[in-house]
């Protein structure tokens, strides 16, 4: 597993930097052979009082090169081709992701724990491969130059090199299972840390400040971010303290183990049994070790975390990749098209209850549709089913007959248009606002005119100071801000553009005066002409204009027919219809009112 987590990342880098990743880790490795030959031209200098002045010059030009002027020289090096490295691979990894999070079904975007992994994986990020990648570059440098200067020792004290590597083992294991535990402790504290930045956002965006400075809810949010940053912190505390207090034990064997040796290389030179070069060449060559084991036991527990979460990152881009995997032979969907949905049902992920219940029905092509029913009775929830957003969790949607999933969605998303409920405001420009609707007409200024009128948005366009060039939202200066109802009209605008062969409304008047809001149903009825269309409305007087209507009730469709003939019936509709329609007919008050005397006017 890790083996291929190792090669997953070589293949990463390889394909997205090859040659700063090479040379990065030439230099890196290039490093790791010096400190061998400087403990020689060390020793050779030290024990060379016999030797010629030219001879003892470059000694000392080696030893040089060796201990100081190489290393140094290679480690810029190094770092240089880090950076870049870094910045290539960062831009790549976050390209995936965005990717990703475009196409994955809207049913893991909302599931909360799917939410904690791509929160995780984001904070990871390409720094945390090529932070493993620097790790393993380390432990090699860090074994190399250890191979190399424990030669060296042996040479002169052959039992020492063995002494000190024995006395690391317990650090090193301490090290591999910490490592495990803190990248457990990651994943949990990432939906803490997703829950306090939850109630950071709440408290500094622009969105939230009205109804919170209304309310003064400002020190009870500001408690709740408190309380989960606490416990974040105070988990993560714990935590190095543990750890700290286990590595210095490991430590402190170590320690005990580098001093006894010095005390014996001291004692055998007293004795005469080494020379005094290779007493100072075996102080050198413990100090290298002394680094180079921290460096070993630092980067091995590092990589240890790191490759856990390099192997998240890996999990999550190939299984989002295969969930996304397109088949081959997908269906193109031909207009005209019929809509039959059989026996679906629906439940949203982690919810206990259905949101749909075994619906059934047909819509030919070309039929307008209005759908009611109270709030949380699945009207949006039909519309997400039928746009593909969500697979239902039993029976199936088909359109001419073929299965919803085996239809090709590139193509079936261009028959499609649909104006949500809950719809985006982007703040870029008037002409983007609109021309997202169809990228292709986005520079087509007499379909986002025409798009804009039949919204009813044209005439406040108009009067912008840079109408379809002015930059819309308070978010970036220059911005101009809209009202709700303007905003709505843009996403109207939005929907409209594209010609599709299916019109999805949900709730499209929700902010809309009462002139615009009858507007709106003649220009949808205008609209909807030879199209198929979808209506979700609250306001049962727009139902009229259907071909037939849906009532769904707690889940289920509890009725489907003309206006005549469901008020007939009798049932749902019927007593949904008439009392909206009481309250306005009937309204006693309104009817007291008399017709106010036109003072001062003559009529000629
Ligand atoms: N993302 C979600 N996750 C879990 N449950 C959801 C989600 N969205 C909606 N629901 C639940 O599914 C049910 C149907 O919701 P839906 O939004 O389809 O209702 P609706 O008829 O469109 O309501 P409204 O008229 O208020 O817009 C509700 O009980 C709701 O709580």
């Amino acid at each position: 597993m890790k083996a291929r987590t190792m090669v997953w990342v070589l293949k990463f880098f390889f394909a997205s930097s090859s040659l700063p990743f090479v040379l990065m880790s030439l230099f890196g490795l290039l490093q790791a052979g010096l400190a061998a030959s400087a403990l020689l031209f060390l020793q050779q200098l030290v024990d060379g009082r016999s030797l010629s002045g030219l001879a003892l010059v470059w000694l000392s030009v080696g030893y040089l090169l060796c201990a100081l002027v190489l290393p140094n020289a290679f480690n810029i090096l190094n770092q240089l081709f880090r950076e870049a490295v870094l910045r290539r691979s960062q831009q790549i990894l976050t390209r995936k992701l965005m990717q990703m999070s475009a196409s994955i079904g809207m049913d893991s975007l909302e599931d909360a724990q799917f939410q904690d992994v791509v929160s995780a994986v984001t904070k990871a990020d390409s720094s945390v491969m090529i932070n493993y990648w620097q790790c393993v570059q380390e432990i090699v440098i860090s074994l190399v130059r250890l191979v190399g200067v424990a030669a060296v020792l042996t040479s002169f004290y052959w039992g020492i090199p063995l002494v000190v590597f024995a006395s690391v083992l317990p650090e090193l294991w301490m090290r591999m299972r910490f490592a495990k535990l803190q990248h457990k402790l990651h994943l949990d504290q990432s939906a803490v840390e997703r829950r306090a930045s939850y109630f950071a956002d709440v408290l500094t965006k622009r969105e939230y400040v009205k109804e919170i400075r209304t309310s003064a809810a400002e020190s009870f949010l500001y408690g709740k971010w408190r309380s989960q940053k606490d416990a974040y912190d105070r988990k993560d505390l714990a935590f190095d303290r543990k750890r700290q207090s286990y590595f210095g034990a490991g430590h402190l064997i170590f320690l005990t183990a580098i001093s006894a040796s010095m005390f014996f290389m001291v004692k055998w030179v007293m004795g005469g049994q080494t020379s005094v070069g290779a007493l100072t060449s075996a102080i050198f060559a413990l100090n290298y070790i002394v680094g180079s084991i921290g460096s070993l036991l630092y980067n091995f527990g590092q990589a240890q975390h790191q490759i856990l979460l390099v192997e998240t990152t890996r999990g999550f881009l190939e299984d989002t990749a295969a969930e996304q995997e397109p088949s081959p032979d997908l269906h193109r969907v031909t207009v005209p098209f019929d809509i039959r949905f059989e026996n679906v049902s629906y439940r949203y992920p982690g919810a206990e209850n259905f949101a749909l219940q075994n619906v059934s029905f047909t819509i030919t092509h070309g039929e307008r549709i209005a759908l009611v029913g109270a709030n949380g009775s699945g009207k949006s929830t039909l519309i997400r089913l039928l746009l593909g957003l969500s697979r239902p969790t039993s029976g199936r949607i088909y359109l001419n007959e073929v299965p919803l999933e085996d239809c090709s969605w590139g193509h079936y998303r261009e028959l499609v248009t649909v104006a949500f409920q809950d719809f985006a405001q982007y703040c870029r420009t008037v002409r983007e606002n609109i021309g997202f609707g169809d990228l292709h007409a986005l520079h087509l200024p007499h379909l986002l005119e025409q798009a804009a009128v039949q919204s009813g948005a044209a005439d406040f366009i108009e009067r912008l100071p840079r109408r379809y060039d002015q930059q819309l939202g308070a978010a970036f200066a220059g911005g101009v801000d809209l009202s709700g109802g303007q905003w709505q009209k843009t996403a109207m605008a939005r929907a409209y553009l594209r010609q599709a062969a299916l019109l999805l409304m949900d709730e499209p008047t929700a902010s809309l005066d009462p002139m615009a809001e009858v507007e709106v149903y003649r220009q949808f009825s205008d609209l909807a002409e030879g199209k198929t269309a979808l209506l979700v409305s609250h306001r049962l007087g727009s139902a009229t204009l259907a071909d037939r209507i849906f009532v769904l009730q707690q889940g289920e469709l509890v009725e489907a027919g003309h206006h005549i003939e469901l008020l007939r019936e009798n049932g749902e509709y019927a007593k949904l219809f008439r009392s909206q329609a009481e309250w306005y007919l009937h309204d006693e008050r309104a009817e007291a009112v008399e017709e106010p005397p036109v003072a001062g006017v003559q009529v000629q």
